[in-house]
């Protein structure tokens, strides 16, 4: 069994509620954690790695509190944190062997591990080259590999995704899809395209609240009949359009601008269309335009 269950947590500091009432829970596969800057995203990742304390709810692996469970459950944990720093001049392998030593890894074991995780990375060819020298993908690769070391049921990675292109991210994707049969894996990413293809669940939240949680089928049929296409050449239109509605995407052709809007209802425009509703759709509709392309 592998089942991690949120209760009503809640981490408050002072006034502020980082984030308030998170009740969720987590069996084998991926789940994206998707929201704007400042969401809570963090905040309940370091709740879930035992990292912080909430203030109110708790956490139950496997039928257990994780404060009872304590070095036990610490011991079923991958992380890696948004901020993920390597020491520039070590190799990876070098990397691998100091993390592992610290996790208290058997030298024995750990060296075979490193290797398996450095094939698995796709790293083995230079694993004897400094992690300085390496590009942003591959030192997330690195990362991985340490969250990976003592073989986690839960592994939680903190936007790990920030800073790679679209190359590095699909290799990316196909990783995490690759380790996720045995596991929890909890990602999170402001990035739609991210979560899109791999996550079975995706948790929105917004201002330290889950304001959705779902199978993308079910959050896409949820959208079913707010998504429109309009095309037009007259360019006030166009104006009007962007200052009535939810504008997701314009796209400009040779004679005409068509316009992908998120609307209750159909509107009033002759070319207006309903259209199959997309993953961006939803995001935009929950959260604001801003931070929902990929950079
Ligand atoms: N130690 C702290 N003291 C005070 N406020 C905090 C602390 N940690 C987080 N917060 C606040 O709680 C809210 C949620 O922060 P959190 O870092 O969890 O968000 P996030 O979704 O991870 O954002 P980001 O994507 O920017 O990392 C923010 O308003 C933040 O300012």
């Amino acid at each position: 069994m592998n089942k991690l269950e949120i209760k009503n947590l809640t981490k408050s500091y002072g006034r502020k509620n980082a984030n308030n009432d998170i009740n969720v829970t987590f069996e084998n596969g991926v789940y994206g954690l998707l929201g704007p800057n400042g969401a809570g995203k963090t905040t309940l990742m370091k709740q879930i790695t035992a990292l912080i304390q909430p203030s109110k709810g708790e956490i139950i692996y496997n039928g257990e509190n994780i404060n009872d469970l304590d070095e036990k459950y610490r011991s079923v944990i991958g992380y890696l944190p948004q901020e993920f720093g390597v020491y520039k001049s070590f190799s990876a392998k070098k990397f691998l062997q100091y993390i592992a030593a610290l996790k208290g890894l058997d030298k024995k074991q750990a060296t075979k591990k490193i290797d398996e995780l450095l094939n698995l990375v796709g790293l083995y060819e230079v694993r004897n080259k400094a992690v300085g020298k390496f590009s942003g993908g591959m030192k997330r690769r690195v990362g991985i590999a340490q969250a990976l070391l003592n073989d986690p049921k839960i592994l939680v990675l903190d936007e790990p995704t920030a800073g790679l292109d679209p190359q590095e991210r699909a290799r990316f994707r196909n990783l995490i899809s690759q380790i996720s049969k045995d596991k929890i894996i909890i990602l999170s990413t402001h990035i739609i395209s991210d979560i899109e293809s791999i996550a079975k669940e995706t948790i929105m939240i917004k201002n330290g609240s889950i304001l959705m949680k779902g199978a993308h089928r079910d959050i896409l049929l949820g959208m079913e009949g707010k998504v429109y296409s309009i095309k037009t050449s007259n360019e006030d239109e166009v104006w009007e359009i962007q200052n009535n509605y939810k504008v997701v995407n314009i796209q400009r052709g040779v004679n005409d601008v068509e316009l992908r809007i998120i609307s209750d209802k159909m509107p009033p425009y002759e070319q207006a269309q309903g259209v199959q509703p997309k993953f961006e759709d939803v995001y935009m509709f929950y959260f604001d335009l801003e931070n929902t392309r990929e950079v």
